[in-house]
């Protein structure tokens, strides 16, 4: 049995990870009353923010009042009485284990990457359990793009912990106007959903691409939505949290809205605009470095997921947009929910 962790009281924030959707939370935090500390190491960054009050490199034309600041020492940020992780999901082991010596015991923090991570497969909340066992785990995944949020536009997402007390408080510090958190304790699920998401819309961008039709699209949109709840499922997650914010909530926005950077790149490669997979220097593309992580748990899971083996190996360049539709459309016809 596990037992309730005490709620945290929640003023200041600790926010590490100076682009996009770090520098939104951070202005969330701070509409939500709280006082967000945001850490980047690019030391521009941390200027922009402080002197010039915005973030033209990864959220350009949005203003960034006080409270939001920045810093370029870590041990202050992870001195807030709740951190959240905002950089992408790669590079979770390595942050964690920076944070790790320098966090309070006991410290909520909140991961909000998404994503697998490459090499042992693992979800990112046991990553930070690993590396930084003085941290409370929590996950706060939904539909949410950076620019929506930013500009105060309404929001809703998951924020889940182990223990729902926790996510209640986590989700209780985040509250604004604006954006709102509905708490859960299946982090397995949350945690599926925002990774796996990813790799989908890549697929129904590649689909909206390759100009094969709105109903090829919402076909595809609906056998991705079987494949996130059978993952989480055999993961250990609920097949009902795949059907909220963070599962099909995310899954919609990402296989339909041209801001996302997933989506977009989908229908790149589906207009033969992009033959391999996106370098460091371009947009961050989480689903690309996730598909072949997911393949790689799926098949040792013993589960079926064609659609996310197909975005797996367009990206890898292993095949072309008409023989991974080709081999989709001729597999073996099956029961709907088999
Ligand atoms: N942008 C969005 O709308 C949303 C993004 N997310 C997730 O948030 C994560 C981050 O995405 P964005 O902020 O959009 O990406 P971004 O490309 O705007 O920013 C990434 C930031 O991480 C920093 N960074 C990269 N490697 C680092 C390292 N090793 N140590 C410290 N900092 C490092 C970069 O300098 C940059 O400031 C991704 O997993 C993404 O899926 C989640 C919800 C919405
Ligand atoms: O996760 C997101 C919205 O919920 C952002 O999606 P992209 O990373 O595809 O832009």
């Amino acid at each position: 049995m596990t037992h309730p962790e005490p709620a945290p009281q929640v003023e200041t924030v600790g926010i590490v990870g100076g682009g996009a959707w770090g520098t939104a939370l951070a202005l969330a935090v701070a509409r939500a009353g709280r006082r967000p500390l945001l850490w980047a190491r690019d030391p521009a960054t941390v200027t922009a923010i402080n002197l010039s009050r915005e973030n033209p490199r990864h959220l350009p034309g949005i203003r960034l009042d006080p409270p939001v600041a920045a810093t370029l020492d870590l041990d202050e940020a992870a001195g807030c009485d709740l951190v959240v992780l905002a950089t992408p999901a790669q590079t979770t082991r390595a942050v964690a284990a920076d944070l790790a010596g320098r966090l309070r015991p006991g410290t909520p923090v909140v991961l909000s990457a998404k994503g697998f991570e490459a090499g042992t497969g693992r979800l990112l909340a046991d990553v930070l359990a690993e590396v930084a066992p003085a941290a409370v785990p929590a996950v706060l995944s939904g539909p949410s793009f950076a620019a929506d949020v930013a500009r105060g536009l309404p929001t809703a997402v998951t924020v889940a912990a182990a223990d729902i007390g926790m996510a209640d408080a986590v989700a209780a510090a985040f509250a604004g106007p604006s954006f709102r958190p509905y708490a859960s304790d299946d982090v397995i699920g949350v945690e599926v959903g925002g990774a796996l998401k990813n790799v989908l819309a890549i697929a129904s961008g590649v689909v909206v691409g390759r100009g094969l039709g709105a109903s090829a699209q919402a076909a595809l949109v609906a056998r991705a939505f079987a494949e996130l709840v059978r993952l989480a499922v055999a993961l250990g997650g609920r097949a009902e949290t795949l059907t909220g914010l963070s599962g099909l909530g995310d899954l919609f926005l990402t296989t339909s809205s041209r801001q996302s950077r997933n989506f977009a790149y989908g229908i790149a490669l589906g207009e033969g605009r992009a033959v391999e997979g996106p370098d460091e220097s371009g947009p961050l593309v989480e689903g690309a470095k996730t598909a072949p992580v997911a393949v790689a748990i799926a098949r040792r899971l013993g589960v079926d997921l064609p659609v996310t083996e197909a975005v797996a190996a367009l990206v890898e360049g292993r095949v072309s947009v008409d023989e991974v539709m080709a081999g989709l459309l001729a597999r073996p016809l099956k029961r709907e929910h088999a």
